[in-house]
């Protein structure tokens, strides 16, 4: 059991923005937006206030009932004027009104890169991308603790995660293949891999048969285990290199981090 101490990337990360305020000297102010009450987006919405207010940001969120889609459109307009970043929850339950969203958006606000325009970006490997967080998280940690690795398999095929990595673990030289729900015999890609990343939601699914006592994992998935308690992909007791989790830690500060990194190049 190797689980990694993320700590120091998440204070060099802290550091990284209230430099980055300070540099701007002035206010800087990021929007939630969530739709409805889920779990999953009421974690992440705690950790954006308390993030912020460690890291001397404005932190304004806003909460809308399921259906009130013309308000939440009007929302996303006015903020698009009115702050540096825009955090809207995914998924929204109303997948039409989420693509709608899409075209919305302000590329320069759109700091998780749910936009057309910041994902077309990732794509092309643009420089001033803004890239989904969990994302980009995930290439952090990969960069800043060395992980020497040059195969690299993604059990993940979304948007917000598998599409995007793949992309830029590419662009970092590494060789990539994507699993998802309906790859047939995962643990022969898995096993094979220097690097394995896991989101796929199923609570300590990946055990010590997936991997090697050599593997690099990078554990994103979270869900709810046989206890209800909050839980990763990955079994936290296995025999691997390095396991890193609580990736939730640092895609919060990539987040930030991103916006006030695209409102200094705006500058
Ligand atoms: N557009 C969008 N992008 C997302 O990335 C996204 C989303 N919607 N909807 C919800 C899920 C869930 N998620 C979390 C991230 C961090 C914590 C979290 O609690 N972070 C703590 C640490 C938690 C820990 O101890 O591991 C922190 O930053 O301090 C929770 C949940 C992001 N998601």
């Amino acid at each position: 059991m190797n689980v990694l101490d993320i700590k120091e990337l998440r204070e060099d990360l802290g550091k990284r923005i209230i430099d980055g305020v300070e540099k701007l000297g002035r206010e800087v102010n990021v929007a939630t937006v969530r739709v409805g009450e889920n779990a999953g987006d009421i974690s992440y919405e705690k950790a954006v206030k308390n993030n912020c207010a460690k890291l001397n940001i404005t932190c304004d969120q806003i909460v809308l009932e399921e259906g009130e889609n013309e308000k939440l459109i009007q929302t996303i307009k006015e903020l698009n004027e009115t702050h540096d970043g825009i955090l809207m929850f995914r998924p929204l339950k109303d997948k039409k009104l989420e693509k709608e969203i899409q075209y919305i958006i302000a590329p320069e606000k759109d700091i998780d890169a749910m936009g057309m325009v910041n994902l077309g970006k990732v794509l092309a490997a643009e420089e001033d991308a803004y890239y989904p967080a969990t994302a980009r998280a995930v290439v952090e940690i990969v960069k800043y603790y060395n992980f020497d690795v040059k195969n690299v398999v993604i059990v993940n095929r979304s948007l917000v995660l598998g599409k995007p990595l793949f992309n830029m673990l590419i662009k970092e030289n590494k060789t990539v293949t994507m699993c998802h729900s309906r790859t047939e015999d995962i643990k022969s890609f898995t096993k094979n891999a220097d690097l394995v990343v896991t989101a796929v939601g199923k609570a300590k699914m990946f055990d010590d048969s997936y991997f090697t006592e050599d593997s690099y994992v990078v554990d994103v998935g979270v869900s709810l285990d046989e206890n209800g308690k909050l839980s990763g992909d990955v079994n936290p007791e296995v025999n691997v290199k390095v396991l890193a989790n609580s990736v939730g830690k640092i895609t919060t500060r990539v987040l930030l981090l991103q916006m006030v990194e695209g409102a200094l190049n705006r500058q």
